[in-house]
């Protein structure tokens, strides 16, 4: 276990599931983990969060709301995994790969020479005003961005810096388009940009650097 584990059902390293740096040097990559339900259950949670930022609740009602939550807490209570065995994060079939941390986006495209996809922030990701807040635009970029680099060096990295400049404001619940690519590799270093467009308006671009990461590093 590392000393950052936090919970209880993290598990040590195995031989037969090595870490081998701070991701897993073969990163995991599944449709079946969590079953054929499981992204639709991912969907209800998004929608609920989105839910949640607008609603305003009698005394009553969010009584009701936090009883049925604590259930529904105590039966995933039953079925906590450590994080490399997690579908979250793993689940190629669905948006973000299943993750509710990130913005739910679908790729269009992804290779070497970078990833194009289609990223649609919701009512949960509201800043203010009707629009995206800044901080899930720049999770989106930190997540596509990584993709982009692990997909040039077929290796995973981190982010050592992320420079969103935001041009003009970004839309809720409508499909936009982010692009991401490695524009220079000197060495371990993958300079990252990226764009992201509703329609032909630029929203946001992107200017990063991620690290790869050495064998064993956390
Ligand atoms: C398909 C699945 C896709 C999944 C994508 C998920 C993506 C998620 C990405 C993340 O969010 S990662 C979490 C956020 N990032 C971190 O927590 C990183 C914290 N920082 C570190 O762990 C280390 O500082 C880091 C790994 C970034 C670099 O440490 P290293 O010891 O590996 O590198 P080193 O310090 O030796 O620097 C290597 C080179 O990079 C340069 N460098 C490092 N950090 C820099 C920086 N911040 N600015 C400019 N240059 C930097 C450094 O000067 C040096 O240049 P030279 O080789 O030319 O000498």
């Amino acid at each position: 276990m590392t000393e950052t584990s936090k919970h209880e059902w993290d598990i040590p390293a195995t031989d037969d599931s090595p870490h081998e740096g701070g991701f897993r040097a073969d990163l995991a990559i599944t449709t079946e983990r969590g079953g054929p339900s499981y992204g639709a259950m991912i969907e209800q949670v998004r929608a609920f969060m989105g839910k949640v930022r607008y609603a305003s609740p009698t005394p009553e009602l969010a009584d009701e709301v936090i009883e049925d939550l604590r259930k529904l807490n105590a039966k995933l209570d039953t079925m906590l995994v450590d994080e490399w065995t997690s579908p979250s994060g793993t689940r190629i079939d669905l948006p973000s790969r299943g993750n509710i941390t990130l913005p739910p986006y679908v790729i269009t495209t992804g290779g070497p020479d970078g990833v194009e996809a289609e990223v649609t922030f919701g009512d949960f990701h509201l800043g203010g005003n009707g629009v995206t807040h800044g901080g899930h635009v720049a999770v989106a970029f930190d997540d596509l961005g990584g993709m982009a680099s692990a997909l040039k060096t077929g290796g995973v990295a981190r982010t050592a810096y992320l420079t969103v400049n935001y041009r003009s404001l970004t839309p809720l619940n409508k499909p936009l388009t982010i692009r991401t690519w490695v524009d220079v590799q000197d060495d371990r270093k993958l300079y990252v940009k990226g764009t992201l467009h509703d329609g032909d308006r630029l929203c946001a671009d992107l200017d990063s650097l991620f690290i790869k990461l050495k064998p064993g590093q956390p």
